[in-house]
């Protein structure tokens, strides 16, 4: 889905009203004038009933109010700007939104969530809506919010034509060739802006990991696939981990791949680190024997969001102060069996699509709920089943490296006894960890890495 092509300059518009309601008002009747199947009044109702349930207030004066409804076409976008304010009475701090991203979708859009996800991961780029708050017309904000959805930074970007950088993405096409490397994998993210589409030229077989927006069409990019890792640690060693991890879990490499992996410190605009990876090896502690990492229940995507979740949080904390979790993924009837509520579940009621992982506004609420004792239970598709709830299983067989404690020893438990997935984020040592059958991987170490 070309995410730009959601965008039309009769749906931009400066707001004049300064409550909520009014502006979405405004933005309804540019949205439904070709629609006449939709009516406004239960477009209003449905936005703010969404609105009541949970805010889609994202945070730095920016909302994505969305809703689904049955229509013609598959997605509407309106966008409206206020350089005075809008009063949106769920913003934790009173800070008036200013910019407004009003999705209408059709009821049966598959894409939906991660629609919804790519558009608040653009706009939760501070550059990006400063760059549109700034646009001295309403022609140029729809400029720059299609370039920046269809991931073409305004800036050329020309560092990676520097002297190194061309002497080492030469390297990596000879080191490729001379390790029998099946690809080369290259962090995009080194560059501010991201690479130039057209400009890696390497003979072996590229792709492109990056944070930024990905549309599906690598053509004319000069890389066969893009990897979206929404959250990097920064050290690089734990980088290279997670990219690989969602490039086995995708299916873009296999065990039997050797990558030669080629980066830099994000947004060094310098490529300063070559390594050459035999996936098997990597990744054989994990594997005991077996070929599935994933749980066949589980989603790729579900497992990176709850990493780019699990690493967030240990890199920022809760309120200043280091936080700690477990998060059990995929086989829950079997998990569900092994768990006691320590609280009562904070997400019982809410629709499935509202406590869906994948759901932007999850990130949020899930930190939130961090703090509480407990594990958090999700589902193979995403949908989050119950926080604060006590893990129930033992495992002798396993010794765990000394300092690990409880939550550690129940998130190897619980993939012992199930075929669930546990990832621990440790308020004691910052450390990220993936368990599987018991074996532990570590997904980011504190002091470790490069940098
Ligand atoms: N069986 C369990 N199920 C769910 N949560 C648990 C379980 N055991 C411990 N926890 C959670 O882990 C928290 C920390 O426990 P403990 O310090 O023993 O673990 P740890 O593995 O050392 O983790 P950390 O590095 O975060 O301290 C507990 O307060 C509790 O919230």
């Amino acid at each position: 889905m070309r995410l730009e092509k959601i965008i039309a300059r009769s749906r931009i518009i400066d707001l004049r009203s300064t409550d909520l309601k009014g502006a979405l008002e405004e933005l309804l009747d540019v949205s439904i004038t070709r629609s006449p199947e939709l009516k406004r009044d239960v477009l209003l109702r449905g936005l703010l009933q969404r609105e009541s349930t949970m805010t889609t207030y994202l945070g730095a004066g920016v909302a994505l109010p969305h809703v689904r409804v049955k229509m013609k076409r598959r997605y509407i976008l309106a966008i409206g700007r206020s350089r005075g304010g809008v009063r949106h009475e769920r913003t934790k701090t009173d800070e008036p939104v200013k910019l407004i991203l009003m999705l209408l979708a059709d009821e049966k859009a598959r894409d939906y969530l991660q629609v919804l996800a790519s558009i608040a991961r653009l706009v939760q780029d501070q550059e990006t809506v400063k760059s549109l708050m700034e646009a001295p017309s309403l022609d140029d904000l729809d400029e720059r919010l299609t370039a920046a959805l269809s991931g073409i930074t305004a800036r050329p970007v020309q560092a990676q034509q520097s002297r190194i950088n061309r002497m080492m993405i030469r390297q990596a096409d000879n080191v490729a060739k001379g390790t029998d490397c099946s690809a080369i994998m290259v962090f995009g993210d080194t560059f501010t802006g991201g690479i130039e589409p057209g400009s890696w030229r390497s003979v072996a077989k590229a792709l492109l990991v990056t944070r930024n927006l990905v549309d599906g069409d690598n053509e004319g990019s000069g890389f066969a696939e893009t990897i979206q890792v929404r959250s990097f640690s920064t050290q690089r060693l734990a980088q290279l981990r997670s990219a690989m991890l969602v490039a086995l879990t995708r299916g873009v490499i296999s065990f039997n791949d050797r990558i030669c992996c080629i980066g830099g410190i994000a947004g060094s605009n310098q490529f300063d680190t070559m390594v050459v990876v035999d996936v098997e090896r990597e990744f054989q502690t994990l594997l005991t024997g077996h070929t599935d990492l994933l749980p066949e229940d589980v989603k790729p995507e579900v497992l990176e969001r709850v990493i780019a979740v699990a690493t967030e949080l240990a890199v920022e904390g809760r309120e200043g102060r280091p936080v700690g979790c477990l998060f059990v993924i995929g086989d829950t009837g079997k998990v569900e069996k092994l768990t006691k509520p320590l609280v009562l579940n904070p997400f019982y009621g809410y629709k499935e699509e509202d406590r869906n992982i994948l759901n932007p506004f999850m990130d949020e609420t899930v930190k939130e709920f961090s703090s509480i004792d407990g594990a958090f239970v999700i589902r193979g598709d995403g949908v989050v089943v119950s926080a604060g709830s006590l893990i129930q299983a033992t495992d002798n067989d396993h010794a765990l490296p000394s300092g690990l404690g409880s939550r550690h020893a129940a998130g190897a438990a619980v993939s012992v006894a199930t075929q669930a997935i546990a990832i621990v984020v440790s308020s004691s040592t910052g450390q990220v960890t993936l368990f599987r059958r018991g074996v532990m991987l570590p997904l980011m170490e504190k002091g470790m890495g490069l940098k």
